[in-house]
């Protein structure tokens, strides 16, 4: 077992936790949940057959099914852990089997819409605590999670005015038993903040890696022969799930499209300092970068070797 996740608890937080899609952030709360007793009794929903019939192969919640009424019902907390443009559907979905108290909470990558989709569906009597554990991979389905996913990572709530302070208090509990850090924040600068750590930089990844790929003197071969470098980088962020990334960037318009308009004039400045020989902006730009990475790394948030080894050691 993972040697830096805490022991478990000797009672669980929940009696009753279902995780709606058991995906790469659905299966590693389950298996957190599970390895560090959060819960009393763990189901999975999922509307696909095949990963209801995985988890119970995994043996990672103790009931499985497709169907959401059924699924969430008798829960004290219910996750939603699908894209962010199906949230709606699914709170709407599973209105009529949520019991009164129950807490409702998201792992979306991307809050104001959530709240919008989701908070007209819940009746009287239900919280909803929107959340963002900031950790994933490249990866995704239920094969793809791994217990201390969270551990020492940032998870991020968003809860509108109004919403019940013990349910706050309860999914922090959760989320800070994982091992993440917890801040509370509103929706809106959750989605300004996020689009440009995390939104634009898989945008360019996208981008970068499809360029290349386009370019018609550069075959794809060389492509990928040659993706020592930075690219390399790159190609893992755009090998990331492009259900899950289109629905970000469709349901947080705005704030990508206001950090890529600031990114394009940065990168015109750039392009001038180039053209122009003028190799002290670079420098004191590529200075001030470099110090923002060693500054991560310090924090205690990144490993300096890649993070590959250390995510399959991890696993379990
Ligand atoms: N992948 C990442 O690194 C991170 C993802 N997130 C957020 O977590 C959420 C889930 O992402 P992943 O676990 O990576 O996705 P995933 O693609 O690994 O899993 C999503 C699961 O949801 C299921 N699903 C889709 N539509 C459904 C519906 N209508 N009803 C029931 N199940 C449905 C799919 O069958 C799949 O099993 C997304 O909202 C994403 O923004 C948050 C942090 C990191
Ligand atoms: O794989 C990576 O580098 C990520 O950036 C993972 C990730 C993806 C989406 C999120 O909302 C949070 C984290």
């Amino acid at each position: 077992m993972p040697e830096r996740l805490g022991p478990p608890r000797d009672t669980p937080l929940f009696e009753r936790v279902t995780l709606i899609g058991l995906g790469l952030i659905g299966s590693s709360i389950a298996r957190a949940a599970r390895h560090l007793n959060l819960a009393r009794t763990i189901v999975a929903v999922d509307a696909s057959e095949a990963v209801v019939e995985r988890v119970k192969e995994l043996g990672i919640a103790d009931e499985a099914t497709t169907d959401v009424v059924a699924g969430v019902r008798d829960a004290d907390l219910v996750i939603l852990c699908v894209p962010v443009g199906v949230c709606g559907t699914v709170a709407e979905a599973m209105r009529s089997g949520l019991k009164p108290g129950c807490i409702v909470s998201d792992v979306g990558s991307v809050k104001a819409s959530v709240i919008a989709q989701v908070q007209p569906h819940l009746p009287e009597g239900v919280s909803f605590v929107p959340a963002h554990p900031v950790a994933g991979t490249e990866h995704s389905g239920p094969d793809a999670g791994f217990v201390t996913l969270f551990h020492n990572r940032w998870c991020i709530l968003t809860p509108p005015d109004g919403t019940d302070e013990a349910a706050v208090a309860r999914v922090r509990a959760f989320w800070e038993a994982m091992g993440s850090n917890v801040e509370v924040m509103s929706a809106q600068h959750h989605d300004l903040v996020l689009a440009i750590t995390s939104h634009v930089p898989h945008l360019i990844a996208y981008n970068i890696v499809g360029t290349a790929a386009d370019l018609e003197t550069v075959t794809q071969g060389e492509v990928i022969k040659f993706s020592a470098g930075g690219f390399r980088d790159f190609t893992r962020i755009a090998a990331s799930d492009p259900t899950m990334w289109r629905d970000v960037f469709l349901h947080n318009r705005e704030a990508v499209l206001e950090m890529l308009g600031r990114l394009n004039e940065d990168i015109a400045l750039l392009a001038r300092a180039i053209r122009w020989g003028e190799g002290d902006k670079l420098f004191d730009l590529f200075t001030r970068t470099r110090a923002i990475r060693r500054g991560i790394i310090s924090s205690g948030q990144e490993t300096p070797e890649p993070d590959f080894g250390r995510r399959r050691e991890d696993k379990a």
